[in-house]
């Protein structure tokens, strides 16, 4: 059997004595996509944060591609493989399609990430396999029309795609997708949905994805964990963990409306 990307266990993580993270325990098989759900505060981000390294737990061990990341600089866990999107979009919008997937070889080039800013004239005439990588993921997210305009002027789904854009052109071995579809509309969402499903099947980098549209999660995922109070409550496939009582009721007893409407429409389908 081939060893996980990922292996997470028995995670703790505590703020001046308040638990985000009272004990988790989760693994990645094979590029599975793997989705985090839970009411508000339930700790979906502190996992995020834990897993690049922006937080250190005090209890527990993160293995990722069998070595252990705790304690390791979130710009080296990135250099290993691990890339995330971020809930509010963090692109560099005076510059273009391009040159914002160039920087996502940073490491590629060799150089730290403020330098690589500096030296991205040079990177795009000098390296010719990195520019060839970002031409192949500007056709596979089908951005070709945006290639010349600075981001800050697109559409906000076409940014969202283009920051995941930039997150492939680290060539993960596990990506961190935290709430993909937020903010969109329909058309956008649907098009988000075909390209996570794509990058999963034709691309086989696993994922986790973050996300409160529970529609998206319980069509797209192969394994979901919910969570309540920074512990998992149940890990299964979309239909276990849906008609799951304690799941039911993470969502009931709390004031999150939203959630608690998608939740019991996706129940009754
Ligand atoms: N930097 C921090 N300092 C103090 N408390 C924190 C910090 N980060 C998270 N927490 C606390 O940890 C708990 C889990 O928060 P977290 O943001 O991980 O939840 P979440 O499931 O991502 O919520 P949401 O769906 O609202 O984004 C909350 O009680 C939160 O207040």
């Amino acid at each position: 059997m081939t060893e996980s990307i990922l292996e997470v266990t028995d995670v703790e993580l505590s703020f001046a004595g308040v638990k985000a993270l009272g004990g988790v325990s989760f693994d990645i098989r094979g590029h599975e996509l793997f989705a985090i759900i839970g009411p508000n505060g339930a700790g979906k981000t502190s996992i995020f944060n834990v897993l690049s390294g922006v937080y250190r737990p005090q209890v527990g061990e993160v293995r990722f591609a069998g070595e252990s990341i705790l304690g390791v600089a979130p710009h080296r866990i990135a250099e290993r493989g691990l890339a995330r999107t971020f809930q509010n979009i963090e692109l560099f919008e005076n510059l273009d399609v391009v040159d914002n997937l160039m920087l996502g070889r940073h490491h590629h080039l060799g150089y730290g990430w403020p330098s690589a800013v500096a030296w991205l004239g040079k990177a795009r005439r000098a390296e010719v396999a990195n520019r060839r990588r970002v031409e192949e993921i500007i056709d596979f997210l089908e951005i070709e029309s945006y290639r010349h305009l600075p981001v800050g002027m697109l559409p906000y789904g076409v940014q969202k795609r283009i920051e995941l854009g930039r997150a492939l052109a680290m060539e993960p071995r596990l990506l961190l997708l935290d709430e993909p579809v937020a903010g969109m509309n329909g058309e956008e969402t649907e098009d988000m949905a075909r390209f996570i499903l794509d990058i999963r099947d034709e691309l086989q980098i696993p994922m986790i994805l973050v996300e409160h549209d529970m529609g998206l999660v319980m069509d797209l995922a192969d394994r979901v964990m919910a969570m309540d109070f920074g512990v998992p409550i149940t890990i299964g496939s979309p239909h276990e963990v849906q008609n799951h009582p304690d799941v039911v009721r993470a969502y009931l007893g709390t004031v999150d409306d939203a959630a608690t409407d998608v939740i019991e429409e996706v129940s009754s389908r």
